[in-house]
């Protein structure tokens, strides 16, 4: 098999962007929620999933900064927590999502309590974390670049959920309209950084490993997903109707 050969900046940006063949905008589940398919308890089923990974991405980011020790680098991604957490008197994402959740019908407490937290859901958020925490900081910092993809997704929902899901509150949306700008924001130092960074064949190839990695983990969330709300065989399913999985985080 012949080698790959170093890409230009231009040819490995298009590289990863060509990654986005995989993202889980594509995923059947993602699919059916945009259009207008889902039922109410996949889309509640999905916002509490989902929530999990919206309270560790903050976690990831710090686990990022405790690598770092170039200090211009931690001035920009900080900004990634705050966006997250909010600071002052702005709420950040985390609270706008328990808005969506709110809007969909679930309380917040039921989202906080992780009760519906998927094991494979759990897995894989963790798998992310767990990544950030080990990984040369450049190589964890580029693992967000599936952000690439984010508008359009953020945007999809957007344009089709209201159609078809009348029965969601008009302020659920307020999480993915922050997201269109910041995402955008983010990608943009995500990419300085990769292209900064990835001088050799060999980082390139590992940065578009490192990417469908993190990709992965946004599909294998989905199909956890499709197995306990679309085919109805949740964990146990087998043995017990009873979500016995544990509900902890134990790492
Ligand atoms: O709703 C989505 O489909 C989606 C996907 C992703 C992503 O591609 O990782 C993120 C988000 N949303 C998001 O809201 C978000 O804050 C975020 C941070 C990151 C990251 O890896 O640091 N990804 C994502």
């Amino acid at each position: 098999m012949s080698q790959p050969a170093l890409m230009t900046p231009e040819q490995f940006e298009q590289a990863l962007r060509a990654r986005g063949a995989y993202y889980h905008i594509h995923h059947p589940y993602h699919i059916a929620m945009h259009n207008g398919e889902a039922t109410r308890e996949q889309i509640q089923g999905w916002v509490a999933n989902r929530f999990y990974y919206q309270t560790n991405i903050p976690l990831k980011d710090a686990a990022i900064m405790a690598n770092c020790p170039d200090a211009q680098t931690r001035r920009k991604w900080v900004q990634r927590i705050l966006d997250h957490d909010g600071y002052g008197d702005s709420d950040g994402g985390i609270e706008a999502w328990l808005r969506l959740g709110e809007a969909v019908g679930l309380d917040r407490d039921v989202l906080l309590s992780e009760q519906m937290v998927l094991p494979g859901v759990r897995f894989a958020v963790d798998a992310y974390v767990n990544f950030a925490r080990r990984a040369v900081w450049q190589e964890a910092a580029c693992s967000s670049l599936t952000e690439l993809f984010a508008p359009q997704i953020h945007q999809s929902r957007l344009d089709s959920w209201p159609q078809h899901y009348t029965w969601i509150e008009e302020e659920g949306y307020g999480y993915f309209r922050g997201r269109l700008s910041q995402a955008r924001r983010d990608v943009e130092h995500g990419l300085e950084l990769a292209l900064e960074y990835c001088n050799t064949v060999e980082k390139q190839q590992r940065m578009l490993e490192i990417l469908q990695f993190k990709l992965d983990i946004l599909w294998t969330m989905l199909d956890a997903m499709t197995m306990a709300y679309a085919l109805d065989r949740p964990p146990y399913h087998t043995v017990t109707d009873q979500p016995v999985w544990h509900k902890g985080k134990l790492l």
